[in-house]
């Protein structure tokens, strides 16, 4: 279980980037949706010991995460957001030698942990192909799978699907749920549905604070009722914008749809089985009309 009690960080340049966040992380997938600048990557960075926060504490079962960094570090992967220089090196390598950085020393155990990983994340083939010439979702399975090494009891994924075409992002998402419900996996991401599809424990981080917190079940039912569409013209979005609570918009087949939320029912709207998107959708709604 991960613990985050109280964290906040400030950069010197005054920015709040997270304001007394605190949740409870149990074994399995963890979604943590937010929009860009909400403070996710902060938080990942913090939880994975890159950087200290200004107050508040992290504890990962018996470990102090920000007194004993070197402790979780033996226990996580992460998977950063933009691992920046992709190197000439090829992916069979480039594993061998994070395995070693990892303590694997035994030439014959490193073999087995890297051709295994290797298989997994399905990349076997290209094995010997130098990792700056890898497609997107190449270089996410090659991140999750130098993630894996060394058997982490915590992975973080920082955006790991953006930018992926559809197939690659199943892939990975298939990946990430192969690693299984005895690790803590903290999936961060900006994607509704990425969380809709993985996750059975979920928050919604903006403004650098935690909006809502919970199964994406309950979240969902907390909309029901609630939730109304209607086909408009797109000339007529600003006044409904003006007359109506309206979370999202969306085209489709050239006709845009508003979904509203309402307690009940308004003329000319239907009601929607409400998902997910409702709910995020709703949450930054709230918190914009209130800024
Ligand atoms: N090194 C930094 N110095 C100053 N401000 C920063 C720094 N890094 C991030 N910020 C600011 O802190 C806030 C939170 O950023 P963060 O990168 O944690 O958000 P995010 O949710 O990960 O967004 P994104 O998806 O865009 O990465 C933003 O306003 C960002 O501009």
């Amino acid at each position: 279980m991960l613990e985050i009690a109280n964290l906040s960080h400030t950069y010197p340049n005054g920015t709040v980037a997270l304001d007394d966040v605190t949740l409870s992380i149990p074994r399995g997938m963890y979604g943590l949706l937010g929009p860009n600048g909400a403070g996710k990557s902060t938080l990942m960075r913090t939880i994975a010991t890159l950087q200290e926060p200004t107050a508040g504490t992290i504890t990962f079962g018996a470990i102090d995460v920000i007194a004993e960094p070197e402790k979780l570090r033996r226990t996580l992967g992460y998977l950063p957001q933009d691992f920046g220089v992709y190197p000439r090196v090829s992916a069979y390598s480039m594993l061998d030698q994070v395995a070693v950085l990892k303590g694997i020393t035994g030439k014959s155990e490193r073999k087995s942990v890297v051709e295994t990983l290797l298989n997994q994340v399905n990349l076997w083939a290209v094995r010997d192909k130098n990792i700056a010439g890898f497609s997107g979702g190449m270089r996410q399975r090659f991140g999750i799978a130098q993630a894996l090494i060394g058997n982490p009891e915590l992975i973080i994924v920082d955006e790991p699907t953006a930018g992926l075409d559809p197939e690659e992002r199943n892939r990975f998402l298939n990946l990430l749920v192969a690693i299984g419900d005895n690790v803590v996996v903290i999936l961060s991401t900006h994607i509704v549905d990425d969380v809709a599809d993985l996750c059975p424990r979920m928050a919604v981080l903006a403004n650098g604070r935690v909006q809502i917190e919970g199964s994406p079940g309950e979240l969902i039912a907390s909309t029901r009722g609630k939730v109304w569409k209607k086909v408009i013209d797109h000339g007529e979005l600003e006044s409904f914008q003006q007359s109506h609570e309206v979370i999202s918009t969306r085209l489709f087949a050239g006709n845009t749809i508003i979904h509203v939320m309402s307690d009940t029912q308004p003329a000319g709207f239907e009601p929607v089985e409400g998902g997910l998107e409702d709910v995020y959708f709703s949450t930054l709604s709230t918190l914009r009309r209130a800024a």
